[in-house]
């Protein structure tokens, strides 16, 4: 103590002129960042550029991004002119738009729809920062399954692109309650401003149905088991209102698994159940078979449309509308098989190695 008091007193001595100002310590906030947009500095990109270049070099996403998904295959299949008329069905961070946008070197209009109110205000905004203005672009928060609303304003469209599912900003958002990796509430929603969140959707369902939900969304081997135990959960009055909630719900469903194998097979029925919950609160396989519907009748002679889905419930839903249509003499082609991204693309980008391609063009 006494030592200190000295330094202290020798401090004072020192000739105020030569003195350095004092400078007060940042507070230590500890190692744990406590927030999402503390935790992933990569969530502001302009400002972290060599942190967003590392996670993308090591095959990741960073937080508040979303990499978007064979761009090149796209572009060869759409064949854009300058001049003509687009819409992406999925805007999401808009890299897909944004490619698209360049191949009209400043003639035509892409639309851009997305049902999620909170990221297309982003990309809109990102998007005319990089001088895509209202001249060119236009973003509607609208859901794909109304697309004849927005042709029978402003259609028909050259070419359509439809990127089915989540965005990586979405999924990596703990508030939004899409993934079982972060703690957050139950909610799932594309659009968290209408309809209910998968919490208030459990409290609905009985354990039968839950089960059936699980075995058609994501083909759930251990459905029986974490619907009697979220169900019963339920039933006792405990509240299911967070994804912590429902991963630990499913840890204790599959406790009959032998220990070493245990922490994949939960961790992979957890992955499927959000999946499941997901498909259903947002209505996914409903809002696709009406897009798939409307399709041809919304594309111009010859225009061209491209389809990624994640699923395989969904690429049979687009094979077989594809199909359909082909013999109805409303697409003049299709694509054979589905197409792939390259071994190259799935390694720098982990969330690609589910994807799958198929294109039809209208006939004329
Ligand atoms: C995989 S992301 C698209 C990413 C985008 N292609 C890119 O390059 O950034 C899918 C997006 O589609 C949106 N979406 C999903 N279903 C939709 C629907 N029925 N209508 C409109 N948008 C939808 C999601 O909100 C999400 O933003």
């Amino acid at each position: 103590m006494e030592e200190k008091n000295q330094n202290r007193n020798q401090n004072l001595d020192v000739n105020p002129e030569q003195q350095t100002p004092h400078k007060r310590r940042v507070r230590y906030k500890g190692t744990h960042p406590r927030r999402f947009e503390e935790k992933y500095k990569e969530l502001n990109p302009e400002k972290y550029a060599d942190t967003i270049e590392h996670v993308i070099q090591k095959g990741g996403t960073p937080a508040g991004m979303h990499i978007s998904i064979m761009v090149k295959e796209i572009l060869d299949f759409l064949q854009i002119k300058p001049g003509q008329k687009g819409l992406d069905a999925t805007l999401g961070y808009g890299g897909h738009t944004r490619a698209m946008l360049e191949q009209l070197h400043g003639e035509g209009h892409i639309y851009g729809l997305d049902v999620d109110p909170i990221e297309s205000v982003k990309t809109k905004k990102r998007l005319e920062d990089l001088g895509f203005g209202e001249d060119i672009m236009t973003v509607r928060q609208m859901n794909f399954a109304d697309i004849d609303q927005i042709a029978e304003e402003v259609g028909p469209f050259d070419f359509i692109l439809a990127d089915l599912g989540v965005s990586s900003m979405q999924i990596d958002n703990p508030e939004r309650g899409f993934s079982y990796k972060f703690d957050g509430p139950l909610d799932l929603r594309l659009n968290p401003q209408a309809g209910i969140s998968a919490a208030e959707r459990l409290k609905e369902v009985d354990r039968e149905e839950l089960a059936g939900m699980l075995v058609e969304n994501s083909d759930e081997p251990y459905a029986e088991e974490i619907a009697r135990c979220i169900t019963g959960a339920i039933r006792r009055g405990e509240k299911v209102d967070t994804t912590t909630k429902v991963r630990e719900l499913i840890e204790q469903a599959l406790s009959f698994i032998p220990e070493k194998e245990r922490k994949e097979a939960v961790k992979k029925a957890c992955a499927r159940t959000f999946q499941a919950l997901r498909i259903d609160v947002n209505s996914e396989f409903e809002v696709l078979y009406a897009f798939l519907d409307k399709l041809p009748h919304v594309l111009a002679p010859g225009g061209r449309v491209a389809i990624l889905t994640f699923h395989s419930g969904e690429d049979r839903m687009v094979k077989k509308s594809f199909k359909q249509y082909q013999k109805a003499g409303l697409y003049s082609e299709i694509a054979d098989d589905v197409i792939r991204p390259s071994a190259e693309e799935c390694v720098r980008n982990s969330r690609a190695r589910s994807t799958k391609l198929r294109w039809a063009v209208r006939a004329k």
